[in-house]
């Protein structure tokens, strides 16, 4: 059975009189295990599709399920909880609180679901090993770098353990440095078995993943699959695709 699935997912938004069609008709399946990059020009709808599975925003219609829990019919307080125990997030901007220190940063959604001090300390022992903050921990966001902020903001997606781990651009506010290596700790974690989705505009970040969506005008135009083929002769398909798309934007 798939983790994650989207059948015929429209999203409206209604402005005024007028109608904004930011999803038109999306069916997809994740597999556990799975990682997915989503592409698509500014306004193609990734925002507006990952807000739907984070059960931030609903679907206007279609079905959408993680394992057998229908998410449109979360009530918002079943969903907060759903939310905290199924999900992590990554975002460009790391969203962490500078009043507490990376530690405590990590610690908030275990705090949240109300597990002991030992608990959380022996999950986190071996991700900070992993992560190579073990140093760092005892710092505010504001004393690290921008690639140190990213682990940490990893780290507290990670810690839940979660059934999917959702990333919006994680390596848009990085140097390249930094982004092959957050990229490559995602490509890690995949290994041990964490499913993964991210919305990205960048094709190397995207050559990272198992599979790639392309969305435009609120439908998945394509998808390419890496299968058995380097990272490099992937990322040139991405590439190749993108300027399809973009040039028949210009046609
Ligand atoms: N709350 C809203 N109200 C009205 N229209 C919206 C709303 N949110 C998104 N839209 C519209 O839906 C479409 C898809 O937007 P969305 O943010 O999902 O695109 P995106 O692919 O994530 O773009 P970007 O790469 O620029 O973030 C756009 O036309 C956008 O203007």
């Amino acid at each position: 059975m798939p983790l994650l699935t989207l059948e015929h997912i429209r999203r409206i938004f209604k402005e005024d009189s007028q109608e904004v069609i930011a999803l038109k008709d999306i069916s997809l399946t994740v597999k556990q295990g799975d990682y997915v990059a989503i592409m698509g020009e500014s306004g193609a709808g990734k925002t507006t599709l990952l807000n739907i599975i984070a059960t931030l925003d609903k679907a206007s219609s279609g079905i959408i399920k993680l394992d057998d829990q229908d998410l449109n019919e979360l009530t918002e307080q079943k969903a907060a909880k759903f939310r905290r125990e199924q999900l992590g997030f990554v975002f460009q901007n790391f969203n962490l609180l500078n009043t507490f220190n990376n530690q405590d940063n990590i610690f908030l959604p275990l705090v949240l679901a109300r597990k002991t001090p030992q608990e959380m300390k022996q999950r986190l022992m071996p991700l900070a090993k992993q992560l190579e903050i073990t140093n760092i921990l005892a710092r505010y966001p504001y004393e690290i770098s921008g690639g140190q902020r990213q682990r940490i903001a990893a780290a507290r997606a990670l810690i839940t353990q979660p059934r999917l781990l959702l990333a919006d651009e994680p390596t848009g506010a990085l140097d390249s440095h930094n982004a092959a290596s957050l990229l490559r700790l995602f490509d890690q974690v995949n290994e041990q078995g964490q499913t993964i989705l991210m919305v990205t505009h960048s094709a190397v970040s995207a050559s990272y993943s198992k599979r790639t969506l392309f969305i435009k005008d609120g439908v998945i135009y394509h998808e390419l699959i890496r299968g058995d083929q380097s990272k490099r002769d992937y990322l040139t398909k991405i590439t190749e695709t993108l300027t399809a798309l973009a040039s028949e934007e210009v046609q």
